[in-house]
Parts: C-alpha cells; sequence; structure tokens
C-alpha cells in the first residue's frame, strides 16, 4: 500500500507551495485498489467530495480548504481565459470557489466552517503583490486546518480510548460507516478511539456494519482495520439488532456530520436505527467527533440539511441493477439520532456526557457561557 508517512497513508496530501497540487487517495476505488488521484482545479476537488473519492466530514472540510488555494489561481472562478494575477483577481476567484465548493455536499457542517476560515484569511490577503502570495497564504490556512485535525483525531482517540477502557480488554464494540484515517486527516474519529485502544494493548472486537448502500463500513472501515491489526467482523447492517440482543457487543461508536447544540446528530443512514436498538438493549451509544462537527446555530436536528442522493446508488450499485427499472427510491444519506439515545459525545477537548445543551455549549463555546 502507498504510505506517504510512517504514521500509514494520507488520505490527503498537498505537493508543492501555493501553485502546487492537492492529491487525494480515490476511496471509491477501495479495498481493492489503492490508487490516488491529484486535483489542480476547483472543480476537480468539487466532483471528488461530489463522488465521495475524499469523505468523512472532517476530510470534506480540509479538501475544501485545498480548494480554494487551488481556487486562487483558477482562470474558471473568475470566468475569464486568464489566471488570476493580481492580489484583487486571486481573492476574487478565492471567494468564488468558496462559493462553488459549498454546493459539494450540504449536511457535513465541517465544510462550511472550513470554508468560513478561509473565508476570514481572502479578507485579511488583498494587499498581496500577486495572486500567487495570496496562494500561499491560503495554503498556509489549509495546512493549519489539516494539521489541526490531526491532533483532534489523536485527542478523540485518548478521551475514549479513557472511556472505553472500563469494558474490558476484549469489548465487543459495532461501529457503523467509516470514521477513520479514510475520514479525517488524522486516525479518525470513532475508529480513533479503536485504534487507540489496541494502541494500548486491548484487543476491542469490531463488528463493523457495512453500511448500504455505498458500503462504507465493507469498503473502508473493515479496510482500515485489518490494516492496522485490529479484531473487525463484518456484518450487515441488519445483523447489529440480535448482536446487541445477544450481548456480543457493550458499546456502539459512530462519527458525525453535523451535531446540533442540543446534541442531536446526523450522521451515515442507519445510525439512528442503531441508536434506538442501543438504547433498546441497555447498550452506551457513544458518537465521536471534533468540535468542528459541531453547528450551534441551530438546536434541534430538524435543522440539519440530509443530502439526498442518487437513486442508483440503490438500484445499481457497483454496476449491477438489483432493483426494477423504474421504481421509486428514497436515498437520504444521512439521519439523525436524537442527543436523548445519546450516552456520549467524545470531542478533542473532552467528553459531553450527559447530552444537554448546556454541557455541548459549555465544551464547543466555553465563551458564551461564561456568566
Ligand atoms: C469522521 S466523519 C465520518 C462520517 O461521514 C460519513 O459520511 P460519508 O461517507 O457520506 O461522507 C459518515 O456519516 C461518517 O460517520
Amino acid at each position: 500500500m502507498n504510505r506517504n508517512n510512517s504514521d500509514g497513508f494520507e488520505t490527503l496530501s498537498w505537493t508543492g507551495a501555493g501553485d502546487g497540487f492537492l492529491t487525494l487517495l480515490d476511496q471509491t476505488r477501495l479495498p481493492n485498489e489503492v490508487t490516488f488521484v491529484n486535483c489542480d482545479s476547483v472543480e476537480d476537488v468539487w466532483q471528488a467530495i461530489k463522488r465521495l473519492a475524499v469523505r468523512g466530514a472532517p476530510a470534506i472540510g480540509i479538501a475544501a480548504a485545498y480548494g480554494v488555494v487551488l481556487g486562487a489561481r483558477d482562470e474558471k472562478m473568475l470566468g475569464s481565459g486568464d489566471s488570476p494575477k493580481t492580489a484583487e483577481q486571486g481573492c476574487r476567484a478565492a471567494l468564488a470557489a468558496c462559493d462553488h465548493l459549498a454546493t459539494s455536499r450540504p449536511t457535513a457542517v465541517n465544510l462550511f466552517w472550513a470554508l468560513d476560515r478561509m473565508r476570514g484569511v481572502i479578507a485579511t490577503v488583498g494587499e498581496e503583490p500577486s495572486a500567487g502570495r495570496v496562494a500561499e497564504r491560503l495554503l498556509a490556512e489549509a495546512v493549519a486546518i489539516h494539521e489541526a485535525d490531526r491532533a483532534q483525531c489523536a485527542a478523540i482517540g485518548r478521551y475514549g480510548a479513557d472511556l472505553l477502557e472500563t469494558l474490558g480488554p476484549t469489548m465487543g464494540i459495532v461501529t457503523h460507516c467509516n470514521t477513520g484515517m479514510l475520514a479525517t486527516g488524522g486516525d479518525g474519529t470513532a475508529l480513533a478511539v479503536l485504534f487507540a485502544l489496541n494502541e494500548r494493548g486491548m484487543q476491542p472486537h469490531v463488528y463493523a456494519d457495512e453500511t448500504r448502500p455505498l458500503l462504507q463500513g465493507a469498503r473502508l472501515t473493515a479496510w482500515e482495520l485489518m490494516e492496522r491489526g485490529v479484531h473487525v467482523t463484518l456484518i450487515c447492517d441488519s445483523m447489529a439488532a440480535p448482536l446487541l440482543r445477544d450481548g456480543k457487543a457493550q458499546a456502539v461508536i459512530v462519527g458525525a456530520d453535523r451535531i446540533t447544540a442540543r446534541g442531536d446528530t446526523a450522521n451515515k443512514i442507519g445510525t439512528y436505527g442503531l441508536a434506538v436498538q442501543a438504547k433498546h438493549h441497555g447498550v452506551p451509544f457513544y458518537v465521536a467527533a471534533p468540535t468542528t462537527t459541531f453547528d450551534l446555530s441551530i438546536t434541534s436536528g430538524d435543522e440539519i440539511p440530509i443530502e439526498q442522493r442518487a437513486p442508483e446508488e440503490i438500484t445499481e450499485a457497483f454496476g449491477r441493477r438489483t432493483a426494477p427499472e423504474g421504481v421509486e427510491v428514497d436515498n437520504p444519506a444521512f439521519d439523525v439520532t436524537p442527543a436523548e439515545l445519546i450516552t456520549a459525545i467524545i470531542t478533542e477537548r473532552g467528553v459531553i456526557e450527559p447530552v444537554s445543551e448546556e454541557a455541548v455549549r459549555a465544551m464547543v463555546d466555553p465563551e458564551s457561557t461564561q456568566s
């Protein structure tokens, strides 16, 4: 496997200076092929996010940040034949890149958080001598976002392992979708906890939901866990309920794409059902996410925009038709788990337990709660 650093592989990496390019591990080709795609335009990044070549809330935000760097020199962002030359042109093109990238996927709030971070830098670089220097300044911000996420993943791993190690050295854990290195700029969110437990000498037995319809669990999570020597059993999504009933798992841990101020959490479709099953069987249900996944501007999960994806992802996934032509399809990419079903939320700053609006705001925006 192509490993770009000692920690493993880089889901995303930038080559060169402000005139460089973004390289993505193409997740649509896993687990059969480890291949990479180079992006040297905003549209390349937009398409990569849309088709889930790069996916996972934090990774989407990081990719978009690098996309804005590309935007500062992308003539298509100016609608002209000439690439940006002046700082004013570079800033105008980068802002257009932010607006375009914001249309790629609607649910993961990390995308919009990262774009706002980049807009903040654009507002300060208008006096640079050229568009090239604007791109350099934007690259420094994108790298900072990437490196911060890497550190956040490590902290989530530590806090989560502290919490879960009480379940014993061979605990059974159910997880859903993919929340590892492929979804972030570091070791992941929920998977970072499992990697941290493994590195502490514990042997968690992970039951990975295949996660229909795009099989992120089968294709990506099983692959990541096996690469890192973590005991994983792949199950179909409907297996989780009897597994919880039979006491084979002592916890469920998942990621998130957007968490509201009261703790309602949008995550991959199927998460809500898993939370209901965990509640019914008295199994703790944990969400692992960095504070960049929180959206304190909304309170109810009903306010979270849920991405609707193409019917073909269900009717002819991976190129084989498995449903009648013309059948009606509903294919939301996410669902919302109410805070009442969540035992705790593990962040890079600590664990929110119990989950309440007061506890969320105190962890995510402490200054807003100081009297
Ligand atoms: C660490 S965030 C991972 C999060 O993103 C996934 O969605 P998608 O594969 O569509 O990007 C899923 O909801 C994961 O929990």
